[in-house]
């Protein structure tokens, strides 16, 4: 089992398990329906009441199913707490879902036996909102995961005007118009500031548009029994659950950790010193640079630290099938990981070689850049049984392992999970978000703002320290997601001493 296991609060849902996770923990369990939604609608409220000022007007634009309610809850603790509501039912008041008709009762009676609380504005129709009322606030209750189509009618007017005025969006479960499973806008959707994410979180929040309209993701917990939330198989990566497994302590040099790094070519040294740097870094006990003879020279002046272990003749400046034994030999003189493929450059030769060390190479491999080229190049592909591997691939060389063009995040994500089930292989998929699948159809997905690694280099800086960590005994997924979050973690201090900085590869060494 090579899986890491994440705390249910990260367990990340499409519309259809979100939905048979409700109806399960209704029937099955026998916590009713309009229980869920109070605990959503008070979860929200309890965080929402910290962020706006006190006793401000909120606009609670309201649909007719589920998430409506959910939003008329916040409003009856808002308007108790002074808060003056004008509740906009975009659609009408009539065939309100049943829990929503309830709310909606609640509301306006809390109202009527309580004159000194906040105002209560009712409107019944889009038609009938005054398009210049003034308020601080927007509460998104729409559509949730109920959404099936482009979104239709008024709802379209609705999110027009509210991504028109400046004010902070407050979405319940996931802003209007976003797929909750492909995070792409349907049509239209709303731009929330921030949005409450109920029981588990919402995949539609972390692939596509989702990022860029669902604004910081607030997961509110319902009482969801843990079991039945096990159908996902999605989850946030997180240094919660990342970081509290148990690092394994090195007792000699070469228990500290070996890597070997097959890469380089001439030209492309930069990449394969990038990699061996970055695993040196972390600390492990050795890094072996298996190179072309050709490029030693670079190497012995630059990297004084890395073990170099030149491979074929004097004037071989990449790798060549006659290199295969050679190279075989050379890295099973100690126990160790493989990372290949930074630098390795496309020539035939190096092709031929990749693929032979490949299908013989019964140990643990990491393929990263031209490595995953020339793998690519191959009709058919297994890693041998006995091994484990790593692949990192950026979409266009996913595109290449796949064989077709990629749509789009949501395919990309199917897409690893997929391939990594069937080749029984760990996959880094690297974008936005990375996403990482692992054998047992497992996926992690990244929250951070990934976008700032994409230079030349990063990739290489990644691989090292993917392999660092390998090398150290953590399992595949543990430690490609280690080295992930140590580049979060880099990035988010280097922006907080200067937020405009432009960062390099060398930064993150
Ligand atoms: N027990 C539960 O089911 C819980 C549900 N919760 C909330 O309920 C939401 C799901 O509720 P529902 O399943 O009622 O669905 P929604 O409230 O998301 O929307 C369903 C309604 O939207 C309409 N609709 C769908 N697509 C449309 C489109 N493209 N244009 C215009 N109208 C469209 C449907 O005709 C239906 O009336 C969740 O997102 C969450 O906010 C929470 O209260 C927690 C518990
Ligand atoms: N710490 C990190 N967290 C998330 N993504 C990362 C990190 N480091 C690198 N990446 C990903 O790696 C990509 C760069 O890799 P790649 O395209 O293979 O570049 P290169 O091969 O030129 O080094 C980035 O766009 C980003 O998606
Ligand atoms: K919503």
């Amino acid at each position: 089992m090579s899986s890491l296991i994440a705390p249910h609060s990260f367990y990340i849902s499409t519309s259809q398990e979100s939905q048979d996770i409700d109806a399960r923990t209704i029937q099955e369990f026998g916590i009713e329906s309009f229980t869920l939604m109070e605990v959503a609608g008070y979860s929200a409220f309890r965080d929402l009441i910290q962020r706006l000022q006190p006793k401000s007007h909120g606009l609670f634009f309201c649909g007719k199913g589920n998430n409506a309610g959910d939003a008329l809850v916040v409003a009856r603790y808002l308007l108790q707490h002074g808060f003056d509501i004008t509740a906009v039912f975009i659609s009408g008041t009539d065939d309100l879902s049943e829990d929503t008709r309830k709310n909606f009762q609640l509301l306006k009676r809390i109202k009527e036996a309580n004159s000194s609380i906040g105002s209560l504005t009712i409107i019944s129709s889009w038609n009938e909102f005054d398009l210049h009322t003034e308020a601080d606030f927007v509460i998104d209750g729409m559509l949730g995961t109920g959404l099936d189509s482009e979104v239709r009618g008024d709802y379209n007017k609705a999110i027009t005007w509210s991504n028109k005025e400046e004010l902070p969006v407050y979405a319940m479960d996931i802003p209007t118009g976003l797929h909750g499973d492909t995070g792409k806008v349907m049509g239209n959707a709303i731009s929330a500031d921030l949005t409450y994410s109920f029981g588990t979180l919402k995949q539609g929040l972390y692939l596509n548009d989702g990022p860029g309209k669902a604004g910081e993701v607030i997961y509110c917990e319902l009482p969801f029994p843990n079991h039945l939330k096990d159908i996902c198989s999605a989850y946030l990566l997180d240094d919660q659950y990342v970081l509290a497994e148990p690092d394994r302590s090195p007792r000699h040099k070469y228990e500290a950790g070996v890597l070997y790094v097959v890469a380089g070519s001439e030209g492309l040294t930069g990449a394969a010193m990038l990699a061996a740097q970055s695993a040196w870094a972390e600390g492990i006990g050795a890094v072996i640079l298996v190179c072309p003879h050709g490029n030693l020279p670079i190497y012995e002046k630059a990297l004084p630290q890395i073990i170099k272990k030149p491979i074929g003749e004097r004037d071989d400046y990449f790798f060549k099938e006659e290199h295969t034994e050679e190279v075989i030999a050379t890295i099973s003189e100690k126990k160790g990981k493989v990372l290949i493929g930074p630098g390795l450059g496309r020539n035939d030769s190096t092709i031929g070689f990749v693929q032979q060390l490949l299908e013989t190479n019964e140990g643990d491999m990491l393929l990263d850049a031209d490595g995953l080229w020339c793998l690519a190049q191959l009709k058919e592909w297994n890693k041998p049984k006995a091994s484990t591997w790593i692949l990192t691939p950026h979409p266009g060389e996913l595109s290449n392992l796949l064989g077709r063009s990629i749509e789009d995040d949501h395919d990309r994500l199917e897409s690893v999970k997929t391939l990594s089930t069937e080749k029984n292989v760990n996959i880094l998929s690297k974008g936005y978000p990375v996403i990482l699948g692992t054998p047992e159809a497992k996926a992690y997905l990244t929250s951070y703002d990934t976008r700032k690694f994409s230079r030349a280099g990063f990739g290489d800086v990644l691989a090292g320290k993917i392999g660092a960590f390998w090398s150290r005994d953590n399992s595949a997924a543990k430690s490609s997601a280690l080295a992930l979050l140590k580049g979060k973690h880099i990035l988010e201090n280097l922006l907080k001493a200067d937020s405009s900085r432009i960062v390099e590869p060398k930064d993150f060494i």
